[in-house]
């Protein structure tokens, strides 16, 4: 009988091998037609994998510099596709297209939550935070403003000599914490120091186990998604934990709000806090509040809406603190739009604040989005100067002054993504920022402590925003 090692030797059996490699690599280096070019590359099956993390921005600048405006690499054992210039605005465009579906892949958050189980989940989502963040935000901005002044009063506080904060980045996402949970579960709920620190820390939490993925991504991605969703089911799982506390902590509201609805009928007024919605929503599609649905609902609302607008602000204030050249007219602007902290700012003094608006969309322009560089190449589109004018690639704070405001998508604001999947909360995102910064510019003398603007950190393609000591002293 012949042995298993005896096969494996055999001439016949390593000249099949050789041969079906030979077949594999050619294929998997072989143009197709009516496909982006591929660039080409040394060691199969590693592609460029190597190269993307070396120096991503370097590699993608010369692939395109060789390829023209769209181009394909192979990395993780996946193509993926370039595109740069008009043709990434088209694409962006297009309804088939979702940043959302593609940072699926590198993390499929919505299996992780379990919202997949839910038809129409996010266009649910998206129709809500059109309704009440869009058309009525105006209900909305006194509460905002209270929660974002009472969070800078308590965490950055008084300043009459100048105070060092160290770590800018975790107070600012504890405001806006706050804040965003004030809107959606209420002035109750937004004091409650464990809902806090849920909405604060889910997306980092989400971030870190990502972070443990990379390795696996490298390998496949369908390994990484496999790998992802085990990590997730057992062990630990932070999800259920998170999921857990908040519906603990909403029953006996939501307990409440049924006895007052049969109580009081018709004559009810229910509130304004997202979170009635969210019930509503519930109750005409399963009959019955499902403790499931809503925790999902609230979940995705938490991941996209407070880390986003909390290194937005960060990143922002960066730019603030080491640009004093802007100091005086962003100033004066405030001084002449804003009152005192006394009375209220509303969305129509927040709109009129242009240079504020055109600083920050600047701010965000040119650190771009996380993953985009893989996808969209971010790198050719902050360069473009028939897209945002002379000298693109630095910062210029007034650029868009009495151009398309920061909130409008279209070809000088990708932030947002574009087209039917351009995020719907992006009114509310613009106003939060604003409104935050108003505060801060009009209370505060900001800067760096060594006068320069402080640098971000790259990684990988993505782009982390520097949270480092910033200097604050009361201005009055
Ligand atoms: C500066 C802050 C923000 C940025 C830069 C941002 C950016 C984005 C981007 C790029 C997308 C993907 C668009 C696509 O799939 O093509 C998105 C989707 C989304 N965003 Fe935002 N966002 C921000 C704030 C917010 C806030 C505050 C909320 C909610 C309160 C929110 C809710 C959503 C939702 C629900 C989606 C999914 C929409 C869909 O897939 O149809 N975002 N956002």
């Amino acid at each position: 009988m012949i042995s298993l090692s005896e096969i494996i030797v055999s001439p016949h059996v390593l000249v099949l091998f050789v041969v079906g490699l030979v077949v594999i690599i050619y294929r998997l280096r072989r143009p197709k037609l009516n496909e982006p070019p591929l660039v080409p590359y040394k060691y199969p099956f590693v592609g460029h994998s190597f190269e993307i993390k070396r120096n991503p921005e370097e590699f993608i600048k010369q692939c395109h510099k060789k390829h023209g405006d769209i181009f394909s690499l192979y990395a993780s054992r996946q193509i993926y596709t370039v595109v740069s210039n008009d043709l990434a605005y088209e694409m962006l465009r297009s309804s088939d297209f979702s940043f959302r579906s593609a940072s699926d892949q590198r993390f499929p958050f919505y299996d992780i939550i379990g919202s997949t189980l839910y038809p129409d989940f996010t266009d649910n989502i998206s129709a809500m935070l059109m309704d009440r963040l869009y058309r009525h935000l105006g209900d909305y901005q006194p509460r905002i403003y209270r929660e974002l002044q009472n969070g800078i009063d308590q965490l950055i506080g008084d300043c009459k000599e100048t105070k060092v904060i160290e770590n800018p980045g975790h107070i600012i996402r504890t405001i806006i914490a706050r804040t965003v949970a004030n809107v959606i579960v209420g002035e109750t709920l937004c004091r409650d120091p464990e809902v806090v620190e849920t909405f604060a820390t889910f997306a980092t939490m989400l971030v870190q186990n990502r972070k443990l993925s990379n390795f696996a991504y490298f390998i496949h991605p369908s390994l990484h998604r496999k790998y992802v969703k085990l990590i997730f089911k057992y062990g630990d799982n932070p999800v259920q934990k998170h999921k857990d506390l908040l519906i603990r902590k909403l029953k006996p509201i939501f307990e409440k709000h049924q006895r007052d609805m049969q109580q009081h009928g018709n004559e009810w007024k229910c509130s304004d806090d997202l979170i009635q919605r969210i019930i509503n929503h519930s109750l005409e599609l399963f009959d019955e509040i499902q403790y499931d649905y809503i925790t999902c609902y609230l979940l995705t609302l938490i991941l996209a809406g407070i880390h986003t607008v909390s290194t937005s602000i960060l990143n922002a204030l960066n730019d603030f603190a080491g640009r004093p050249e802007y100091w005086k007219d962003l100033r004066e602007e405030q001084e002449s739009i804003a009152g005192d902290f006394e009375s209220d700012l509303s969305v129509k003094q927040i709109n009129e604040m242009k240079k504020l608006d055109s600083f920050i969309k600047e701010s965000i322009r040119l650190v771009g989005h996380v993953c985009r560089l893989v996808f969209v190449n971010h790198l050719a589109y902050v360069s473009n100067p028939s897209l945002h004018g002379d000298n693109p690639e630095t910062f210029s704070g007034f650029r868009y002054v009495d151009k398309d405001p920061f909130a409008m998508v279209g070809r000088t604001s990708i932030a947002f993504g574009l087209g039917k999947h351009a995020c719907p909360g992006r009114w509310f995102a613009v106003n939060n920022i604003k409104t935050a910064m108003s505060i801060l510019i009009r209370k505060y003398e900001i800067s760096s402590l060594d006068g320069k603007r402080p640098k971000n950190i790259s990684a990988h393609g993505s782009i982390i925003i520097a949270s480092v000591p910033l200097k604050f002293k009361n201005r009055k």
